[in-house]
């Protein structure tokens, strides 16, 4: 397992920030969404270690997260959301200081630091210091950091956020670089759906604490096999009415009908209705949710 978390809960005085929290996930690119306030840090932190949880426990990559944390910093690499560099320090001297801190020697801090940089395309800007960085450069440079002692697992928060569409979608690209092309697990959290979507083929969703929902994206997307897109020619309210009747139900999608079929039913009773009815089926397709609705029918929206 990449991580694993048993029952557990994290106050900051009356907050209650983890409730209980039970969640676990394999390894692999796993997006972490949750509404503002769901513990989504919190549970970052405490994989990392950071924090002194109230009660339960748990492991990542097979290490105890109240007994091994230190050796848990040193196969994880986590990039921030807040922007936590040194302004005066050269990008290449910054880097290296990150891979110091994780344990690594100076000589082959330094031989690392260079080599990230040109991996995530800071080559040029590498002995230049870092107050002159653009937003997108800065973001990269953090991305450097966090991945400078080549970790099993990197932890990205909000690693998209302020960027411009071309620096977003170079984030997105090295991102999915280094979990699909270079075997490292994420942990990509976000409030930017289309980009955990570009990156991650796993979600886990939380709220209030807790986890609301999890699994392969894709699989969650498809989780209403009884569910269709129908564009209706004529009257929509009669061809409701029958379909109500008959046990389904439909609601407006765009310009057309997301109709559930009743249990144990085919597509065969659209069109059976639409022939009684003297209505034409114009269009007709299984309904493939989105990412942002399996997210907002887990936390309720
Ligand atoms: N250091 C702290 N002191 C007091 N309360 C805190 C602290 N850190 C987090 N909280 C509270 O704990 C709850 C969960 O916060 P957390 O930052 O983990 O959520 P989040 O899902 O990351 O939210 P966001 O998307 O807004 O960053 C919130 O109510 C927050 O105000």
């Amino acid at each position: 397992m990449l991580f694993r978390l048993s029952n557990v809960t994290k106050t900051y005085g009356p907050v209650t920030a983890l409730r209980g929290l039970t969640v676990e996930a394999a390894p692999g690119a796993v997006g972490l969404l949750g509404p503002n306030g769901a513990g989504k840090t919190t549970l970052i932190r405490t994989l990392l270690g950071l924090i002194n949880v109230d009660s339960g426990g748990g492991d990542v990559l097979g290490l105890d997260i109240h007994t091994q944390r230190l050796d848990i910093r040193q196969r994880v690499g986590f990039m921030p959301e807040d922007e936590c560099l040194f302004p005066a320090v050269p990008g290449v001297g910054f880097v290296s200081y990150a891979g110091e801190l994780c344990g690594m020697a100076p000589a082959d801090a330094m031989q690392r630091a260079h080599e990230v940089l040109n991996y995530i395309g800071l080559d040029e800007a590498r002995y230049r210091p870092v107050e002159s960085y653009s937003t997108g450069m800065k973001q990269r440079l953090k991305l450097a950091a966090a991945i400078v002692h080549d970790p099993k697992l990197l932890i990205l928060d909000e690693p998209t956020n302020g960027m411009d569409p071309a620096g977003r979608q170079e984030m997105i690209e090295l991102a999915r670089d280094l979990s699909h092309g270079k075997g490292m697990s994420l942990i990509f959290s976000s409030h930017l759906l289309p980009d955990v979507e570009a990156v991650c083929d796993h979600v886990v969703v939380m709220g209030r604490g807790a986890l609301l929902a999890q699994g392969n994206i894709q699989e969650m997307k498809q989780a209403h096999p009884r569910s269709f897109d129908v564009r209706v020619k004529g009257d929509r309210d009669v061809f409701l009415a029958r379909l109500r009747a008959a046990g389904g139900d439909a609601k407006p999608y765009e310009d057309a009908l997301r109709v559930e079929l009743p249990e144990g039913q085919t597509t065969d009773l659209i069109w059976r209705i639409a022939a009684e009815t003297g209505e034409q089926i114009r269009h007709l397709r299984p309904h493939r949710s989105s990412l942002e609705d399996v997210f907002l029918e887990a936390v309720g929206g």
